[in-house]
């Protein structure tokens, strides 16, 4: 394995206009600070604060969005950051790792990739990919392209069916169907980032949240080694060419991710499962003695001193002992969420440090929280919780139903422009109105110009005259419409979807 030396991972170059030469400790400071500057000025971010965490359409500004979930990941990761540095300058390996001038930076990172770890989350999260992902699938039907041209290929688009004795273009065809039934939230962060709001990080920022490191065109299973990081779709083809520049400039194996990426996942992971407990008692789900004898029934074997004890039990004991001064809510979150923290902070940081070789390389395949101790079960245990007595409620059920429907509507809605033809979507671009095309024209009008843009730039560099021209053209116009409606917030998407609909 390749030797430890940060210097070669916290690359603060930039695909355009990068600073050049050799930088002092100072300067190359100030570059992170200038991409702290870029993400929190952004809109994309503004926008999580009407996107669903795990409750759609709250009102209830006491309960999470993806923004405060987000800023709580911040807090989070910077923490484990902090805490990974000071272990590794008590042993005195900072030199050694070449991260001796590169503390700030490392943490800086890590922050800014926690703020942004959702920002390409669609409306109504899970099940807004779902519906995208549904929407595509009925029209595109992946599947009938895995082989050979079939006569029956349920295919609704002429351009993507495979037909016989074309096989490089077969080859393109059968990589579009697949990419455009693979919408993720995390592969649209890194379009939105690099594509669509061209906000030109340093490569080791934008590194830091290729979380997953499938291609969304990827077919069949994930070789063993790394079915952990290839869990899921992690960038588009339309990212592809930037991705391979990507690994070049951070040197990452071809399925392997950035180190400081783990940091990333553990805060989300230990910040969501407290905060949707909290947010659930919040919305009066169930109360805190409620969600104590769930967490205590869940946990199964009780043994004195156990992890649960020192957390959980600690938490709800030390809430009732001192109930005056603030609501008995307050005070078990409180303790849970510090008790916690406490924990599992030192803990993701000693599987950082033990697994760095792994981690260096970019290989580990696992998530710091994701082993047999007691540290993952607790986690675990706080999902499960969730998972059966939140997420399952029949509210939330219901909103999602709703989220699922005002997506797939929306789909249904734009679905003119998709089936336009080649020269005729081109001319609508061009003309921007066509007398003809009444109904298109107004849907295209809607669209955002940065989508449009990114539309025309990408369309701008492919040849016409080449046969798969036609291919990659509704690749685009596919893209662009995913853009749109996955950009939209919870609540701009539902007003849109009532608009259209006629129904106010
Ligand atoms: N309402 C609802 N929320 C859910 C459900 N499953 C998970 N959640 C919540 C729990 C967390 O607050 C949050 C999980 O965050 P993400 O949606 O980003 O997914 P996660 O981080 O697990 O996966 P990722 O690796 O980022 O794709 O979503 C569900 O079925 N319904
Ligand atoms: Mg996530």
């Amino acid at each position: 394995m390749a030797q430890i030396d940060f210097r070669n991972k916290i690359n603060w170059h930039r695909r355009y206009r990068s600073p050049q030469g050799v930088k002092s400790e100072h300067e190359i400071l100030r570059i992170f600070e200038s991409d702290r500057g870029r993400i929190v000025n952004s809109p994309a971010i503004r926008r999580l604060q009407q996107k669903t965490q795990v409750f759609p359409l709250e009102r209830n500004a006491a309960v999470r969005t993806r923004l405060t979930h987000s800023m709580e990941v911040q807090q989070v990761g910077r923490y484990i950051a902090k805490e990974i540095l000071s272990r590794l300058k008590e042993q005195r390996m900072l030199k050694a790792y070449g991260l001796d001038e590169l503390t700030a930076p490392f943490e800086s990172i890590v922050e800014m990739a926690c703020l942004m770890h959702d920002i390409g989350n669609p409306p109504f999260g899970h099940f807004g990919e779902a519906a995208i992902n549904d929407w595509f699938r009925q029209r595109l039907c992946p599947s009938d392209a895995a082989s050979q041209p079939l006569s029956d290929d349920r295919c609704m688009v002429k351009a993507l069916c495979l037909r016989e004795g074309e096989e490089p273009l077969n080859d393109l065809r059968r990589k579009v169907r697949q990419d455009l039934c693979h919408f993720e939230g995390n592969a649209q962060g890194i379009r939105l980032v690099h594509t669509l709001m061209r906000m030109n990080l340093t490569w080791a920022q934008v590194g830091c949240i290729l979380k997953y490191t499938r291609p969304a065109w990827w077919q069949g299973e994930p070789p063993a080694s790394h079915d952990y990081l290839m869990k899921k779709p992690g960038y588009y083809f339309s990212e592809e060419a930037y991705i391979e520049r990507l690994r070049k400039e951070l040197s990452l194996s071809p399925f392997g991710r950035f180190p400081l990426t783990w940091i990333m996942e553990a805060a989300d992971d230990i910040s969501y499962c407290v905060a949707d407990l909290e947010d659930a008692v919040e919305k009066r789900i169930f109360t805190v003695e409620e969600l104590y004898q769930h967490l205590y029934d869940a946990w199964g074997h009780h043994e004195k001193g156990s992890l649960f004890a020192q957390v959980v039990e600690n938490a709800f004991e030390k809430s009732r002992s001192n109930s005056f001064s603030h609501s008995t809510e307050d005070q078990f979150f409180m303790y849970l969420r510090v008790n916690t923290l406490n924990k599992l902070v030192p803990y993701a940081a000693s599987r950082f440090i033990d697994n760095l070789p792994a981690i260096y390389a970019g290989e580990f395949n696992h998530a710091l929280l994701e082993d047999d101790s007691s540290f993952s079960q607790l986690l675990e245990l706080y999902k499960n919780v969730a998972m059966h007595h939140v997420f399952s409620h029949p509210d939330v059920e219901q909103l999602e139903l709703q989220g699922y429907r005002v997506i797939s509507g929306l789909l249904e809605i734009y679905r003119p422009l998709l089936q336009l033809t080649t020269e005729a979507f081109s001319e609508l671009v061009e003309k921007e109105r066509i007398k003809r095309l009444p109904i298109e024209t107004r849907l295209f009008h809607k669209l955002s110009t940065r989508h449009r843009l990114a539309y025309v730039e990408a369309v701008s560099k492919i040849d016409r005259q080449s046969p798969s021209w036609p291919v990659m053209e509704f690749y685009y116009r596919c893209r662009l419409i995913q853009d749109y409606i996955s950009g939209m917030t919870d609540l701009y998407a539902w007003d849109e979807y009532r608009k259209l609909m006629a129904v106010e």
